[in-house]
């Protein structure tokens, strides 16, 4: 997530793996209790393409924090909002499942219930309120109900997170003896040079601790992560399928085997961080049969069924070889292949010739916040790189109602504006800078998967606005796809897969 300023389709978010403890994170409409926040984007701030071979290698997008909305009991499972169309986009799975507005409307006719009935006698009571609960014709709101009424004098007195918040409550032993310790890791600056950032022990941790855990998403090849050359925006040419680019950075974070075309992406917390070592102080296994969900089967069997499962079953711990002191960088080893990768991507970089002079749009912003940006005409005199664009902030303007995908453009333009062009700018006394501004609206009548149709190139339309913007509403960024992350020879490897683990029934599976 956090990405869209990235991509330069009109439509789609660019969809980033964030991983994480977020990653992990179930949904339960009825007991949502934390939420995440935007990541922040932090580059290695010493890092310059012109001479760092660590750039646009690992994720800028940082400190993606989950916080605690709601009191969260010791063993209470964490859940977020995915979305109501989470849910009713899979009702063929899911049955009508209640949504996040259906819980308080439960909860409120727990209420109305215990007032009109409260005091009629138990039996009378319990057969009104099955007659409600099963009402031939289903509902989300009778399904956010519990189906027994003695429950009902705890919702009103508790609400209706009380009646659901002991089933998804695990006793805190339970998680002692058998779960995964999501903090013995964090993320820090590595002490490797050009490695970005690094997993750290927060504590002690004796040899054979299991430092962390992993699900992992499984891909039944690489494919996914090449890229084509295409331009969306303009739609002047389609994506050239022939012609592979370059790599997706998430290749860097996730796990492959010679002797199969498989890739498995773990999103445990901290353990993309974990960096590479020849000599490593942590070691990974499968986790012991059941549990953790891990499905030991799935190693012993071609990997079909994993690959059309819609539920994780892959865990794959990470045990400590040695006595780890706190505060020291915990490795593994990503095997000879990446070694050798690295070495000879280090050897090119320095042929590179990246111009030294590059700055990206948030370091030159930075670097300039005092000076008002310069305007249409001031810019015919001293241009700005081609790398770099002006967004206007201004959702209220432009509200293309009749628009199939408004959400969608609303959703990407709140984000991160319109293409803009500033024609003139003015210093308030106070010091703020302001913009007369020219926007482009979007113009966009196709959709995503839609036949090609190069007649549908965007239109060239600029409008005026009268007021003046403030300059927070004025951002200059980079250009989709000019960043560090998309230098074509940035380095990309994926991690090995260790032979001890790797199972024979995987073994020449190529998808
Ligand atoms: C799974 S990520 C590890 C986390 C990463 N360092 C970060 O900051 O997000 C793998 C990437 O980290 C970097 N890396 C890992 N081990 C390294 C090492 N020993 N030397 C240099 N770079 C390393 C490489 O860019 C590699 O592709």
């Amino acid at each position: 997530m956090g990405m869209q300023q990235e991509s330069s389709h009109p439509f789609e978010y660019l969809s980033a793996f964030a991983p994480g403890l977020d990653a992990a994170i179930n949904c339960h409409l009825g007991l949502v209790n934390v939420d995440k926040l935007a990541p922040e984007y932090d580059t290695m701030p010493s890092w310059h393409r012109a001479v760092d071979p660590g750039v646009g290698a690992i994720t800028p997008y940082q400190n993606c924090s989950t916080i605690a909305k709601e009191f969260i009991p010791a063993g209470g499972e964490l859940f977020k909002h995915y979305g109501d169309q989470w849910f009713t986009g899979r009702q063929d799975i899911f049955g009508l499942m209640p949504l996040l507005e259906d819980y308080p409307r439960a909860e409120q006719f727990a209420i109305d219930f215990n007032s009109i009935a409260g005091n009629t006698s138990m039996d009378f009571r319990r057969d009104l309120y099955k007659i409600v609960t099963d009402f031939p014709f289903e509902s989300r709101v009778t399904n956010a109900l519990p189906n027994d009424v003695l429950q009902v004098p705890t919702i009103v007195e508790e609400g209706i997170r009380a009646v659901y918040q002991p089933l998804a409550t695990r006793k805190v032993e339970d998680l002692e003896a058998n779960g995964r310790c999501l903090d013995y890791l964090a993320p820090r600056p590595s002490t490797l040079p050009q490695a970005g950032r690094g997993a750290f022990a927060t504590q002690f941790l004796a040899e054979g601790t299991i430092v962390a855990g992993s699900p992992f998403l499984v891909m039944a090849n690489g494919d996914y992560f090449d890229m084509f050359e295409a331009n969306w925006y303009d739609k002047t040419y389609p994506p050239d399928i022939s012609r592979k680019t370059r790599s997706q950075l998430g290749l860097n974070y996730c796990w492959t085997h010679a002797d199969a075309s498989l890739f498995l992406c773990p999103y445990g917390a901290n353990v993309n961080y974990i960096n590479h070592n020849p000599e490593p102080n942590i070691r990974v296994q499968w986790a012991r049969a059941q549990s953790m969900r891990h499905n030991e089967q799935w190693l012993h069997q071609s990997p079909t069924e994993m690959l059309v499962s819609s539920s994780p079953g892959l865990f794959l711990d990470f045990i400590a070889l040695r006595d780890i002191e706190e505060g020291e960088e915990v490795f593994i080893d990503y095997g000879p292949k990446w070694e050798l990768a690295w070495q000879a991507h280090v050897e090119y970089w320095t042929t590179s010739n990246y111009s030294h002079s590059y700055q990206s749009a948030r370091v030159y912003s930075k670097a300039n916040a005092n000076k008002p940006f310069r305007s249409q005409s001031e810019q015919e005199v001293d241009p700005y790189p081609s790398y770099y664009e002006f967004r206007c902030l201004d959702v209220a303007w432009y509200y293309p109602k009749q628009h199939q995908n408004v959400w969608m453009l609303w959703n990407r333009t709140r984000t991160f504006g319109f293409n803009c062009r500033i024609l003139e700018h003015r210093t308030s006394p106070e010091g703020t800078f302001y913009y007369k501004v020219e926007l482009q609206a979007p113009q966009h009548k196709d959709v995503w998967g839609e036949q090609w149709d190069p007649s549908k190139a965007r239109a060239e339309t600029w409008y005026t606005r009268d007021s003046w913007f403030p300059q927070h509403q004025v951002v200059l960024v980079d250009l989709a796809y000019s960043t560090d992350i998309f230098l074509s020879d940035a380095f990309r490897h994926p991690i090995a897969i260790p032979d001890s683990i790797f199972p024979d029934a995987w073994r020449g599976f190529v998808a």
